[in-house]
């Protein structure tokens, strides 16, 4: 079976993982059935993808109307009705592993013999549902993430006898549905996500139970100082107390002692209405910004990064596929390999060494990858390479928040890849930029597009979650918008979706901007107590009047494509539809105009424009004596004479 064999899906299970996931499949065009095993169940599953598409389409996120969505959905209470037709199965059950069996079995009976029999379990074994079937060959493990609209990750897990056919045609399938799959390929506990989530809470505890800090220090060092989207503490109490309680059970660890304490006090969390924190009497979380700023986070952090290293020693995922998961999956800023290469991985090492000594425990146990690639001196970015390539030794420099493609003609096209964040610009991504551009070969780049991954966002800003901790001093940000809006072919911004803050200010910087009509345009910073630092203040005094510039400035409202279109802030507004052949348009000229042409207009335009008049003309003056010398300019007078288009060499 390949990915187009696949057309007729089946989940079952109508719970909140599964008509999530039924919703999912069906808004990429596929026909899928939904079946659970009472008729109330089917029904309340399939109200609650209705009530969820509406939501969508008022969003503007799914553009189908939702009748047209649910005509794809089917629902059914017999099994075997539901999956005789079917290519793929996707198993949503209760997670118990007799329940799984029962049903694997039976899906084994009744569905056609090349069907892909995929289970949504977060922590059974894979290998150990496929041995209820004849074909373990063609089960495989497919962990969608809660709630599945929202969540981007999908783990395509191998159980022991999975073909790389059957993973194959899963990953492409999940890619098809508009979902970032991860290989891991092996069957082990907890698969990457939860793996590497576990020391994150499993730390804290230990460090709490040991007095040596608080919890509110610990979660608000975590957040404010480290940017993680929760502390571990709230972590826990949102997902509750006793499910990490029972996986390290399960899995014969220690527990510690803060943890049992709550469990037996049946303080799981926010279920139970108190936990690490109350939420009965309380507001929850009470943790503040400027708690914990002596937490020893690396304490945290280098259990994660060793988590991630033993995963990738034991060919379970690659560095990529971690980091891709940690992001999309647990909301990670960045993923533990990226990190691990940032702090150092013999600082990493060390601090395993230092605990392990200290607590003769096996958790502190460096992994032997992690210690080999210290030992080979592969100890992160600052030698040029670690988990990953920073172009030290002559390698390629690996990117992790954009994606680039340079196609023959010289159009290269650049993807600001963090769709999780709206593709916020934090420093990795600013700094890829800049490092993309810098390096790049003018003699092979004839124009640059910008745009941003996913469908909601050209980029909604500087990262916010980067802003705490940062000293004023580290505040120069204006290096990554100069290099953009002074590199010497001509740049085009795609936006299609929000495009706010520091996004803006990148697209300001670009010389064209192109939008879809939906896209909504901003300088919101005034909201956060701050002003656009990228250059947004000065940029948009330049373009539009006094009084518009200061309106978007100083109200920081969101103003629509049409009106930035007729306040002249970008080229044109279009419908979707006819956004890619507009785009096009522009490239054709930009990407085959002449190119030392477009070089000194974009530098006589963007320098003159601060100049006085008479200096502007003296440079635009001394820029059109140098082109008339070009091979460029004989070639477009021959082309005109001759009736034909130029082909111009850039000389
Ligand atoms: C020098 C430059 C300075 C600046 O640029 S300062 C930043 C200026 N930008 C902003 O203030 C915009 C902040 N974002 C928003 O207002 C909203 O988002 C939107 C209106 C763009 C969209 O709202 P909705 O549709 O409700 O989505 P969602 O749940 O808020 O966002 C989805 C995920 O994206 C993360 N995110 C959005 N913008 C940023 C950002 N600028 N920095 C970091 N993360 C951001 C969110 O937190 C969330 O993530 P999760 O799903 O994990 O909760």
């Amino acid at each position: 079976m390949n990915v187009d064999d696949i057309s007729q899906v089946t989940v079952l299970g109508a719970g909140n993982m599964g008509h999530g996931i039924t919703e999912v499949v069906a808004i990429a065009g596929y026909d899928v059935v939904m079946r659970d095993i009472e008729q109330d169940l089917v029904d309340d599953g399939y109200e609650s993808i209705k009530w969820s598409l509406e939501k969508l389409s008022e969003k503007g996120i799914v553009s189908e109307d939702p009748e047209t969505v649910l005509d794809r959905v089917d629902t059914e209470v017999d099994l075997e009705t539901a999956v005789s037709d079917a290519d793929l199965v996707i198993e949503a059950a209760p997670e118990q592993m007799e329940i799984k069996k029962d049903i694997f079995s039976d899906l084994d009976e009744f569905t056609p013999k090349d069907a892909i029999l995929a289970s949504n379990t977060s922590s059974l074994s894979i290998t150990e549902i496929a041995t209820a079937t004849s074909r373990p060959e063609q089960v495989v493990g497919m962990h969608f993430f809660n709630p599945p609209v929202k969540m981007d990750l999908v783990e395509v897990i191998y159980g022991g006898e999975t073909t790389d056919e059957t993973a194959e045609a899963t990953y492409e399938f999940v890619e098809s549905i508009d979902k970032t799959p991860i290989y891991v390929r092996k069957d082990v506990n907890g698969f990457v996500v939860n793996s590497v989530l576990g020391p994150f809470s499993d730390e804290a505890a230990w460090m709490v139970s040991e007095g040596v800090a608080d919890i509110e220090e610990v979660d608000a060092a975590m957040v404010h100082r480290r940017g993680y989207p929760m502390g571990p503490f709230e972590l826990s109490d949102l997902t509750g107390i006793d499910i990490g309680y029972h996986v390290r059970k399960e899995a014969g660890r220690d527990i510690p002692p803060i943890v049992q304490e709550k469990v037996d006090a049946e303080d799981l969390g926010q279920k139970t209405g108190q936990g690490y924190y109350d939420y009965e009497d309380g507001d929850g979380t009470t943790y503040e910004a400027g708690q914990g700023e002596d937490v020893d986070t690396l304490r945290i952090e280098a259990r994660i990064i060793n988590e991630a290293a033993r995963l990738i020693g034991n060919d379970v995922a690659t560095a990529d596929a971690i980091d891709t998961g940690m992001r999309l999956g647990a909301g990670f800023p960045e993923g533990p390999c990226r990190r691990g290469d940032k702090i150092g991985l013999d600082a990493v090492l060390e601090k395993l060494e230092t605990l392990h000594e200290e607590y003769d425990h096996e958790r502190y146990e460096p992994s032997e990858h992690l210690r080999s690639l210290v030992e080979s001196g592969k100890t992160g970015e600052e030698a040029g390479e670690g988990f990953y390539d920073y172009g030290g030794d002559g390698g390629e420099r690996h990117y992790s928040t954009i994606e680039y493609e340079l196609s023959e003609d010289g159009l290269l096209e650049v993807t600001l890849d963090r769709p999780e964040r709206m593709n916020a610009l934090n420093d990795d991504l600013m700094d890829e930029v800049v490092h993309l551009l810098d390096n790049s070969d003018l003699d092979e780049v004839r124009a640059v597009t910008f745009e941003g991954a996913g469908d909601r966002a050209f980029s909604a800003g500087a990262d916010i979650t980067g802003f705490a901790g940062r000293e004023p001093y580290e505040a120069a940000i204006t290096e990554f918008f100069e290099v953009v809006a002074e590199y010497p072919r001509p740049t085009l911004a795609k936006i299609d979706g929000f495009c706010l803050g520091g996004g803006h200010e990148l697209a300001l910087a670009c010389d064209l901007r192109i939008a879809t009509e939906g896209s909504e345009f901003g300088f919101p910073e005034i909201n956060l107590g701050l002003l656009p630092g990228g250059g947004g203040t000065q940029r948009a005094m330049r373009m539009l009047s006094d009084a518009r510039a200061k309106e978007l400035v100083f109200r920081g409202e969101h103003i629509s494509a049409e009106r930035a279109q007729n306040w002249g802030l970008i080229n044109r507004a279009v419908p979707e539809s006819e956004f890619e052949e507009t785009i096009e348009e522009f490239l054709d000229d930009l990407v085959y105009g002449a190119p030392i042409a477009l070089q000194k207009a974009k530098r006589v335009m963007n320098v003159g424009r601060d100049q006085d008049l008479e200096a502007g003309l003296e440079l635009e003056s001394q820029a059109f004596g140098h082109l008339l010398a070009t091979d460029d300019m004989q070639e477009g007078a021959a082309a005109f004479m001759e009736d034909r288009e130029p082909e111009f060499e850039g000389k």
